[in-house]
């Protein structure tokens, strides 16, 4: 599977907030979107998934334009994590984890057997079976991240899109779910593409990096390539060093580290 995205430009109305922005994702990549607060990538995301009208450009699954795809066929083939978010119904987390079925069933069809051993299996896969029987409105931000990854997984998606996953998990959930995505990348072969604001996460984890500038001009390439001192102190108006290191395991990883000029 490819999802390739053309030369879009995406924007709200008449607005644009990005344009010229062209990339892919195959399966088996894992792409993390970098960049500042505003820059436009829940934008893109909304775009991609057709929630936002695009207003130039193509985007396609395995060379066909998804432009009259019905939202149902797109989502049995592309998941997506929004950021986490309250919703209105106090649903028990079990039966918010088995909506992920809802593209592969029947128009009126209601979860079988199989569906809802799919979504327990999404929950124990993230060590949150514990949360089965609570009501999605009573739980933690980070524990509702974590139901909302799970029912992407239910999904069962070819690419998978998530804006920043992480971004309510404490330390140790923050890497249990970044290691899970990319063994769900290395072993089934999924496409991940994946926002987030700390470039530590894109630099031991994703296999290419895209960053979105203030301009508006982004890059795209190996994440060692992407996330340079310049690029981040450019953007981010701060000073860092990026650092390689050995593991103890023997692996090498590059580091970014903050420092302000005065300590
Ligand atoms: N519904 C909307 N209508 C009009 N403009 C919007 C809307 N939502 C976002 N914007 C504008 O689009 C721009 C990009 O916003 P977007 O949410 O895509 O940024 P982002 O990169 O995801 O930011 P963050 O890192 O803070 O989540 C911002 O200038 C924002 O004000």
């Amino acid at each position: 599977m490819i999802l390739e995205i053309d030369d879009i430009t995406c924007g709200y109305g008449s607005k644009p907030v990005i344009s010229g922005v062209s990339f892919e994702i195959k399966s088996g990549e894992f792409l993390c979107l970098l960049g500042p607060n505003g820059a436009g990538k829940t934008t893109l995301f909304k775009t991609i998934l057709r929630l936002l009208k695009l207003q130039s450009g193509r985007i396609s699954l395995d060379g066909e334009n998804i432009e009259n795809w019905s939202r149902r066929r797109f989502a049995a083939r592309v998941g997506y994590v929004p950021q986490a978010h309250t919703p209105p119904f106090p649903f028990k987390v079990v039966d918010v984890v088995a909506m992920g079925r809802a593209a592969h069933l029947s128009m009126f069809g209601s979860p079988t057997c199989i569906d809802l051993e799919i979504a327990e299996q999404a929950l124990d896969t993230l060590a949150i079976s514990y949360l089965r029987n609570s009501i999605y409105t009573e739980i933690s931000g980070g524990e509702r991240q974590l139901v909302l990854i799970a029912r992407a997984l239910a999904q069962q998606p070819e690419i998978l899109i998530m804006d920043e996953p992480t971004s309510n998990l404490d330390f140790g959930n923050q890497i249990r779910v970044l290691e899970y995505i990319k063994k769900l990348v290395n072993e089934s072969g999924i496409g991940v593409i994946m926002t987030t604001h700390y470039p530590n996460h894109a630099l031991f984890y994703a296999s290419k990096v895209m960053a979105l500038g203030r301009d508006g001009i982004f890059s795209i390439g190996l994440p060692g390539q992407v996330i340079t001192e310049d690029y981040l102190r450019q953007t981010y108006g701060v000073s860092v060093q990026i650092i390689e290191s050995e593991l103890k395991n023997g692996s090498e990883v590059q580091v970014c580290i903050p420092f302000a000029a005065n300590i």
